[in-house]
């Protein structure tokens, strides 16, 4: 590849590495290909050897773009559940808890969408607010509709934004004015939006960023025949995701026990019908049982942690600690508009939040089980919610692969963030050279705890996926 295809960042890094760790580096340069992927990472490059490194690497004339003191890039947040029909129903409803919120707020808002150019406007503002929170990849719900969610599909596409899309099958359970004819139409609506989005051009890397992904809404709302279906659908093709809900408020686990009396468990639903499986996305399992949490590993499921989410809905406290120590892979959630904040950085504090609540009931207990152990009964550390927030939803998502952390091979799917004063962040009290060492490490994990903590979309330069930029604060 010549040396002037590749694009060169020279700034300060963070990327997850495990579970516990993260690699920080003040100055490094990260070389980003033609095709949007990375080629080769060099970390701890001083200003004066910059040239030389470049030269070494082979690419003496790169494009070199340089960071700011204040600003670092890290890999761009998977937000692996969301509702796109929701967020104009953001902080409204919150009296209520799951079932009812559904039927009072939820199900009114999405049946507008059968109007398709009300779908294309309202899309359009939620993909691109998504994409500015630094959301690089995403799992969106939409709604019953084919056609208002075709346009979801097209709008993300358009925009650059990595995703999965997926139209809601719902054939029972549910309002007559908001509800599918029939399972035999869910099903073709399914296979037609798979089409549709698996015939969306690939770009410029020849790399899809706009996946289908089946969508049975959560149990309560499929019938045994529409369930069966998707299974079968998915069966035929091991490579399709889907995504669902599980276990998240009790009177929606006892309700759906009593629709599947022969299942052994919520999960047991999902299994029986071929919907459990290394590419399934699970939102919330906030109560599973010890059976389920072993199901869930057996199959290699992964966890969408909600926790602004459970919440607000008055769900419960999911114990991520618990899954983490079973080796169950968990990416984080915003579950808009359940959640009242499309960002993960949101999803971040309350993630943190609930491991706290989680850690002051079980205090002086241990009841590690071995796996990976030593997460159920603590706090998640800044290392954690890093790599729940990023690494953990490409896990979750089946593509850690591609994206998820900036090394090389993976694309570059990645975010500027900028903790400066200039940023306009009142909430985000910059770190300064009057009250702090700026030459160390320790003033990059300062950076990023601020930005994870307080910061918001202001806080964020740029997005990027594939290599292109895609959003940040100037869009
Ligand atoms: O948080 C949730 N939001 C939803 O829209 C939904 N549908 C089923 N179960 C759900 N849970
Ligand atoms: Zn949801």
């Amino acid at each position: 590849m010549s040396s002037s295809t590749y694009t060169v960042y020279y700034g300060s890094l963070v990327t997850p590495k495990t579970l516990t760790s993260y690699d920080a580096s003040l100055h490094a340069l990260v070389a980003v290909n033609s095709h949007g992927v990375i080629d080769w990472v060099v970390y701890d490059v001083q200003d004066s050897l910059v040239q030389t490194t470049l030269l070494e690497k082979g690419c003496p004339d790169a494009e070199v773009v340089e960071l700011k003191d204040g600003q670092f890039m890290m890999p761009g947040f998977v937000d692996t559940h969301t509702h796109a029909p929701q967020l104009p129903n953001i902080g409204s409803g919150y009296q209520y808890e799951l079932l009812e919120w559904l039927k009072q707020v939820t199900f009114p808002m999405e049946a507008k969408f059968s109007n398709v150019e009300f779908a294309r406007k309202t899309y359009s503002s939620v993909v691109h607010r998504i994409i500015n929170q630094g959301t690089t990849t995403c799992c969106y719900y939409g709604t019953l509709h084919l056609d208002a969610t075709k346009e979801l599909a097209n709008i993300v596409h358009s925009l650059g934004q990595r995703a999965f899309v997926g139209k809601c099958n719902m054939d029972r359970n549910s309002e007559t004015y908001y509800v599918e004819p029939s399972w035999q139409s869910s099903v073709t609506d399914t296979r037609a939006l798979i089409s549709h989005i698996q015939n969306l051009e690939s770009g410029s890397s020849g790399i899809p960023l706009v996946k289908p992904i089946l969508t049975p809404r959560f149990a309560i709302s499929c019938s045994d025949q529409l369930l069966s279906s998707l299974g079968e659908l998915a069966k035929s093709n091991p490579s399709l995701h889907i995504q669902t809900h599980i276990s998240e408020n009790l009177s929606e686990i006892q309700y759906t026990r009593d629709l599947f009396p022969k299942c052994k468990s919520y999960a047991d639903v999902y299994d029986s019908f071929g919907l459990l499986r290394d590419n399934t996305v699970l939102a919330h399992a906030v109560h599973l049982s010890k059976e389920e949490i072993e199901l869930v590993a057996n199959r290699k499921a992964g966890i969408s942690h909600c926790p602004t989410s459970n919440f607000n809905l008055n769900s419960g406290v999911a114990p991520i600690g618990k899954y983490l120590d079973r080796g169950i892979k968990v990416g984080l959630g915003t579950d808009v508009s359940g959640g009242y904040f499309p960002s993960i950085l949101n999803s971040v504090r309350n993630a943190s939040i609930a491991s706290k609540i989680i850690a002051m009931q079980n205090r002086g207990q241990n009841d590690n089980q071995g796996g990976r152990g030593g997460f159920a009964n603590d706090q998640l550390s800044i290392a954690t919610l890093l790599y729940l927030a990023t690494l953990g939803g490409a896990e979750v998502c089946a593509i850690d692969q591609e994206v998820g952390s900036l090394v090389p091979g993976k694309s570059f799917d990645a975010i500027v963030a900028d903790v400066r004063d200039t940023a306009g962040n009142p909430a985000l009290w910059s770190i300064d050279a009057e009250t702090h060492d700026l030459t160390g490490k320790d003033a990059l994990e300062g950076m990023l705890q601020r930005f994870l903590f307080c910061g918001d979309d202001r806080n964020i330069s740029d997005v990027f996926v594939q290599g292109r930029r895609i959003g940040g604060k100037s869009n």
